[in-house]
């Protein structure tokens, strides 16, 4: 399938080929592709290779590519996936690949809207129980709508970006204690998928389900950093707000959604029915396992084929009022719960609000996290002929309160 020579435990394979922009010493950060464990140097080989647009890929964000739309994507997958696959382009293309240990990796795009949802009925519940525990686990419009709020768009930082413990307003001793200002004593992560909206959509007009795939270029990785002390101290009514708004990490490499063709999956069944704008006539539920790891010991592995409701579904709601799309939007899914033990997406679950320590391999502790440690979230799917694809990875460590 490719001429490149490809290590079992390479970070991608040459069927993925995320996006992403990288620099090398000294050189302006760029757009390149992932293969194998190299970094394909888009700009000069488009420019050798009189490809059109290739300024489009001399930028410091994927944003003007992404602006391009469905068909230069696709025109432009197409290419290099010839690239790597036919032995007579070898000449030209190795000159143009950097290892991928020597380069710096950048926030892919930037971010416009940040979106984010609450699409998992396991940790819906699981949430509601912890935080509402004399009410439904379920809101009443859960069921109807993907619920949602909207995030901080300048926040949103690389992976390996370091998270400063956020301070704010909790109380310390539970319902009824003093509230207390100071560094969040219950800091969590919480693993998410996330769509990067390449096409916008002008003001007051709807994106059906149907038009997922134009408007929407591929997937990251999510870390939606939490501090549940802050958080469950201020959101009611508004919702979530300082308790999430410190750091949302996503992973360096946008996977276009063309790569994950072999992971859709018919999503779970609804009921009761659901709203007309919300049908969805094809199945964009996505059979993506994520494996999350607490200073390297693997503590969950969420599973997104569970998911209530689609990327599609969400994306269609987010407009369904007339708000307009722009490029660089990202939306992410919730945190990915799921139903079976083991599949926690964060560690308010993890560890039942506490009440449930993990040991991690050193022999230590842990129920929220603690100054020095690292979360890493990676993710892999179906590819094709049977194969499993690397999805990427996305990092932090926790940084003490200043
Ligand atoms: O139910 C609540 O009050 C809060 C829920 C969350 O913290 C989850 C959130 O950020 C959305 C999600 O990631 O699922
Ligand atoms: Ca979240
Ligand atoms: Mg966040």
């Amino acid at each position: 399938m490719t001429w490149l020579d490809l290590a079992d435990d390479a970070p991608f394979d040459a069927w993925t080929l995320p996006y992403g922009v990288f620099s090398t010493p000294g050189e302006e950060p760029r757009v390149g592709v992932a293969v194998g464990s190299w970094v394909l140097d888009l700009a000069p080989l488009a420019a050798v290779e009189g490809l059109d647009g290739a300024h489009l890929f001399a930028q410091r964000t994927l944003n003007p590519f992404l602006a391009a739309g469905w068909r230069a994507w696709d025109a432009v997958r197409g290419w290099v996936l010839e690239l790597v696959a036919e032995e007579p382009r070898r000449e030209s293309v190795e000159p143009h690949l950097v290892p991928l240990h020597d380069v710096e990796l950048h926030l892919p795009f930037a971010i416009a809207d940040y979106v984010d949802f609450y699409a998992s009925q396991t940790h819906a519940e699981n949430v509601g129980q912890l935080f509402r525990p004399d009410s439904p686990a379920l809101p009443a419009a859960w069921r109807h709508l993907p619920i949602g709020y909207h995030g901080r768009a300048g926040t949103v930082v690389p992976s390996g970006t370091p998270i400063v413990r956020p301070s704010g307003l909790r109380r310390v001793g539970g319902a009824g204690s003093d509230v207390e200002f100071g560094p969040s004593l219950r800091l969590d992560i919480e693993a998410e998928a996330g769509f990067v909206v390449g096409t916008p959509s002008p003001l007051g007009s709807r994106v059906p389900v149907g038009a997922f795939e134009e408007h929407v270029f591929g997937m990251v990785l999510v870390n939606d950093w939490s501090a549940r002390d802050i958080q469950s101290f201020e959101y009611v009514p508004l919702g979530p707000f300082l308790g999430k708004s410190f750091a949302t990490s996503v992973s360096p490499w946008v996977v276009p959604l063309a790569a994950l063709a072999h992971a859709r999956v018919s999503p779970p069944s609804r009921s009761p029915a659901v709203a007309d704008y919300l049908r969805d006539e094809e199945p964009w539920g996505l059979d993506v396992d994520f494996e999350v790891s607490w200073n390297g010991t693997v503590v969950s592995r969420p599973p997104l084929r569970d998911l209530y409701w689609t990327p599609a579904q969400q994306l269609a709601h987010m407009t369904v009022n007339g708000a307009s799309l722009r490029t660089g939007d990202l939306y992410a899914s919730g945190t990915v719960s799921g139903p079976r033990p083991g599949g926690s997406g964060c560690f308010l679950e993890l560890t039942w609000n506490g009440a449930e320590p993990v040991t991690l391999a050193d022999g230590s502790q842990r129920s929220f996290l603690e100054d020095g440690d690292t979360v890493s979230i990676i993710a892999t799917a179906p590819g094709p002929d049977g194969t499993r694809l690397r999805l990427g990875e996305v990092t932090g460590a926790i940084a003490p309160s200043p």
